[in-house]
C-alpha cells in the first residue's frame, strides 16, 4: 500500500502522459496498460497483456475539452441522459467535464494497480462522488456516491463504455433476451429484445434502456476475434447505443467512424432510480475481461 498520492510518481508503473492528445494518468502492470483521462476521469484505454486492440474505442475527430470525450468510459453523474432534471442543464451531469485528481492509489495482490479518484469542483451538488479504478487482468470501476445531507437524494447514472468493435453491424451482445426495453429512437416506446442484441437491419441504430437487467453481458465481435464481458453490481439498467450513420453525420465527433463502436453502458437509469438516503452510500460497480477465440 502506498497509501496518498500527490503525484502519480509516487506509484511504480503509473505517471502522468497523454493519450489520443488527452491528458492522462498512465497505468503499466504485467497485466495490462491503461490510461484514465484527467477531464472527465474516463478510461480512455485498457489493453490486456500480449493483445493489440484497445477494448475501448475513443473517437479519431474528439473535441478538446471543455467537450465531453466521445470515448472510452465516459461517467454519467449524478444523472443519465437529461433524466429527472429541469432547465438547460448538461447532458449526462457534471462528472464528465469535471477535471478529475488522484486521491490515492497501491498496487494489489494479483499485481494490478488500484487507483482512487474524485471529480474536482463539484462541491456544489447535494451527493459526492469517488472512483474506483483497478487495472488487472480484467478492468474494474467503482462510482461511489456519498449523501452528506439529511434528506435523501434521487440519482441515474452510467459508466457510458464505449467498446471498439470490427464493425457495429457484425457483432452482438448476449444476456440481454427477453428484457423489455425502452427504445429512445421510437419515443421510448416498450418492445421486447428477442434473442441478442444486434443492430437492426431495417433502421440500423440503437438507443434501448433495459430496466431489470442481469448486469452480465457479452459483447461477441467475430471481426476481432473476442468477446468483451461486462459484468455489474449496483447497476440495475443496461443501455446499447450506437447512432447510426444520419444521426453520427451531425456528431461532429463521430461522423463516419459510428461503425467502429458499440456502447454497452451500466448504469441506473430510466426507471432504475436511485435514492441515497440521508448520510447513506451507493456504489456502482463494473468489470470488463476480455477473451480471445480460439
Ligand atoms: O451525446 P451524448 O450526450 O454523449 O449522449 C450519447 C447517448 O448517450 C446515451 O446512450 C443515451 O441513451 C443516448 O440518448 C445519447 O444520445
Amino acid at each position: 500500500m502506498l497509501g496518498f498520492v500527490t503525484s502519480p510518481d509516487d506509484l511504480d508503473g503509473v505517471r502522468f502522459g497523454s493519450v489520443h492528445g488527452l491528458d492522462a494518468i498512465l497505468v503499466a502492470t504485467p497485466h495490462a496498460t491503461a490510461a484514465i483521462s484527467v477531464f472527465g476521469g474516463q478510461v480512455l484505454s485498457f489493453i490486456p497483456a500480449g493483445t493489440a486492440d484497445d477494448v475501448l474505442w475513443v473517437s479519431p475527430l474528439v473535441a478538446p475539452p471543455p467537450t465531453a470525450i466521445r470515448g472510452g468510459t465516459p461517467v454519467c453523474w449524478p444523472y443519465f441522459a437529461r433524466e429527472g432534471q429541469t432547465g438547460d442543464v448538461p447532458s449526462h451531469g457534471y462528472a464528465r467535464t469535471a477535471r478529475w485528481s488522484l486521491i490515492a492509489g497501491h498496487t494489489i495482490e494479483s499485481g494490478g494497480t488500484e487507483l482512487e479518484l474524485a471529480p474536482e469542483g463539484l462541491g456544489h451538488l447535494p451527493l459526492t462522488l469517488r472512483m474506483t479504478v483497478r487495472v488487472g487482468v480484467t478492468l474494474e470501476q467503482g462510482l461511489h456516491t456519498h449523501n452528506p445531507g439529511d434528506a435523501t437524494v434521487a440519482m441515474t447514472e452510467a459508466f457510458h463504455n464505449y467498446f471498439r468493435v470490427s464493425d457495429v453491424g457484425r457483432v452482438r451482445v448476449e444476456g440481454l433476451d427477453g428484457l423489455t426495453y425502452l427504445d429512445k429512437f421510437d419515443d421510448l416506446r416498450s418492445h421486447t429484445q428477442r434473442g441478442d442484441w444486434v443492430l437492426p437491419h431495417d433502421d440500423p441504430r440503437s438507443d434501448r434502456i433495459y430496466p431489470g437487467a442481469a448486469g452480465h453481458y457479452r459483447l461477441v465481435d467475430p471481426g476481432l476475434r473476442r468477446s468483451i464481458e461486462v459484468s455489474v453490481r449496483g447497476g440495475q439498467t443496461a443501455v446499447v447505443w450506437n447512432p447510426g450513420e444520419e444521426v453520427a453525420s451531425g456528431m461532429a465527433d463521430v461522423g463516419h467512424h459510428w461503425r467502429g463502436f458499440v456502447c454497452v453502458e451500466a448504469a441506473n437509469a430510466g426507471p432504475d432510480v436511485v435514492e441515497v438516503p440521508a448520510g447513506g452510500d451507493h456504489s456502482l460497480w463494473q468489470m470488463i475481461s476480455v477473451s480471445a477465440f480460439e
